[in-house]
């Protein structure tokens, strides 16, 4: 028999949503140093030796129109094993009729990484945001840290809590602004002057099968982004709007911006019922600049966090016309992520290894799982949070099972690092340069020929319309790169300023010490013994008086002047450099 769950179950729906101060229940597992994380273990997946994405559950609180049905908690979680555990549905709830037609209903038990009681908000094991924080988002923002790509994507019903799991409310915010919050915090905190730091951001959702960038306003038809594959990257979004950010308020300005923008309708099971997929990407990049080689490598990260539009059954949402149609997209996207994940999770496809494997997992058949390919089968830590509701039977135990699979994917993730010489930055940017020269003639050219059929006409306007892009999109990834050296810049500078207060400081020292020698204090007091002045003793005492003449000879501090004077000139060639890409660059 099973052993007794720790809480949940059988509890009828009358606890109100209050939202308590944190109980810390979940200890921070964050790291004070960062934490090299071995690969060849998998990651708690209990069970399932072979995978090593970290799939949580978390159950909500009732909401109130389950209150008003009375409808009953199935769900139970044992703190101590992290297991969760679904019951049979009572035969009075009307919810649970469907599932009560069926034949075999019975109850279920399940490990996961971390089971996360978010139902009762009195009881001393809920799950707060910050504890879903806490468990998951730092350890995953470590990871960000040490050059790895991540992705935390929500899964759920409708209504279960996959929005407030990922973005949470203005005063429970959840884990995308505190993950943005605790990236800025660490960026802020880190003393070394030799790292600089590029965050850019991006925001789009897939609707109906297109993709549509949430950063750019809505328009009347609206306008969708391509999809293209490049032998790197794999598959991306074609002209998606990348922003750079600088600061916590400014990622959460535009993370609102983004998410107001999102299509939301109201259904029967949710209020405000997300009808899109939506992927909000984090790129972190950091440069490590060595003064003494010039060598700089940089290190990427790409933060993915994904809040899903939730599985439906028609029925319960009583969607019809646009609302049905969305759900039919919603559940097909969600059909093939879940022949994905089984593909994936199949010892067979596993062990087959290479690229028949591969071939065989249908990435292709919803432009969701395209996008993800990376995420869900490749080079990448990812993590599963199951978002279930307190008392629906069919679909939580879809939902967990959806999750138990998941947890025999394995990804095989590495660390993005790249050593980048500062020749070879310039000669990035020469490149970029002629590029852009090429495209601007080009398009100077188009502009000629006003005077052709109509046809032609349309088709270079078209032709110039996508040279224009092209043409933004890469003056774009010049200045990114202008801005990165102008990082760097400001990091030998910084560097050399450290130096050069080293560098002072030891002056002075040697000076003290020059000026007020340490006298040593002879063991046995000797009888003062007259002497004659010796030549030497009249050199000593004249020295005290000429020290400075002395010190100026003194090859030790000639070398230590020569570097201070070379370190001094350095600095001032950097500041003046940095001074001239401050204005080259438009930067204020
Ligand atoms: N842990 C929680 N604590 C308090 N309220 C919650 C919690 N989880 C969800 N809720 C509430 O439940 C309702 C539904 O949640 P939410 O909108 O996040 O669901 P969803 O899974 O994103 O739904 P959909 O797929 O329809 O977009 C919201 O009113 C939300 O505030």
């Amino acid at each position: 028999m099973a052993p007794s769950l720790g809480h949940g179950g059988r509890k009828k729906g009358k606890t109100s949503i209050a939202n308590h101060g944190s109980t810390a229940s979940s200890p921070s597992l964050r790291s004070k140093t960062p934490v090299l994380v071995d690969d060849s273990r998998p990651s708690s997946s209990m069970g399932h030796p072979g995978g090593n994405v970290k799939v949580v559950v978390r159950v909500r609180g009732f909401l109130p129109r389950e209150i008003e049905r009375g409808a009953e908690c199935l769900i139970e979680m044992d703190p101590e094993t992290q297991s969760t555990r679904i019951l049979v549905p009572p035969g009075s709830d009307p919810a649970n009729s469907r599932a009560q037609s069926r034949k075999v209903m019975e109850e279920k038990t399940f490990t996961f990484d971390r089971s996360f009681w978010s139902h009762d908000p009195d009881d001393e094991h809920y799950a707060h945001q910050e504890d879903v924080y806490n468990c998951l988002g730092e350890e995953f923002l470590d990871h960000n840290f040490e050059g790895y790509h991540t992705c935390i994507f929500a899964y759920g019903q409708t209504g279960s809590g996959k929005s407030y799991t990922m973005m949470g409310t203005p005063n429970n915010p959840g884990l995308i602004p505190r993950t943005c919050e605790d990236l800025f915090e660490r960026i802020e905190n880190c003393e070394s002057p030799n790292v600089s730091y590029n965050v850019r951001v991006s925001y789009f959702e897939v609707y109906n099968e297109h993709v549509r960038d949430l950063f750019q306003p809505r328009t009347d038809p609206p306008s969708y982004l391509k999809i293209r594959e490049s032998p790197i990257e794999g598959p991306y979004v074609k002209d998606l709007t990348e922003i750079q950010v600088k600061s916590y308020s400014e990622i959460l300005k535009y993370m609102r911006m983004g998410d107001s923008s999102r299509t939301v309708a109201s259904t029967k099971m949710n209020d405000t019922s997300s009808r899109s997929h939506a992927v909000f990407t984090i790129m972190l990049k950091q440069i490590h600049h060595d003064y003494r080689t010039d060598e700089t490598t940089e290190r990427l990260a790409r933060i993915r966090l994904v809040d899903l539009a939730g599985s439906e059954r028609a029925k319960a949402t009583e969607a019809t016309g646009q609302r049905l149609r969305e759900g039919g997209n919603i559940n097909k996207s969600l059909t093939t992520l879940g022949r994905v994940i089984a593909a994936l999770a199949d010892p067979k496809t596993s062990k087959q290894g290479g690229r028949r494997a591969r071939d065989v997992v249908p990435f292709r058949d919803s432009i969701l799982t395209w996008l993800l390919k990376d995420s869900l089968g490749g080079n990448s830590k990812t993590a599963m949070i199951a978002c279930i509701a307190p008392s629906d039977y069919d679909e939580t135990l879809s939902t967990l099972r959806y999750a138990d699979q998941a947890k025999r994917i394995r990804l095989q993730a590495t660390v993005n690092q790249d050593h980048v010489s500062s020749a070879e930055k310039d000669a990035q940017i020469a490149e970029m340069v002629e590029t852009i020269r090429t495209l601007r003639w080009t398009l100077n050219q188009q502009q000629q020929f006003a005077t052709l059929p109509l046809q032609k006409v349309m088709q270079d306007q078209e032709a110039q319309v996508e040279k224009l892009r092209e043409y933004t999109t890469k003056y774009e990834s010049m200045l990114q790169i202008m801005e990165e050296k102008l990082a760097i810049s400001e990091s030998k500078v910084r560097q050399l300023e450290i130096q050069k207060e080293a560098m002072d400081m030891h002056l002075k020292l040697v000076l003290d010490e020059l000026r007020n020698p340490i006298k040593i204090k002879p063991e046995e007091e000797e009888e003062p013994v007259e002497r004659e002045a010796t030549p030497d003793m009249v050199w000593d005492e004249e020295s005290s008086e000429s020290e400075e003449t002395e010190e100026e000879d003194d090859p030790d501090h000639l070398e230590i002047q020569a570097d201070f004077e070379a370190l001094l000139n350095d600095l001032h060639m950097h500041k003046q450099r940095l001074a001239a890409d401050h204005e080259a660059f438009a930067i204020v």
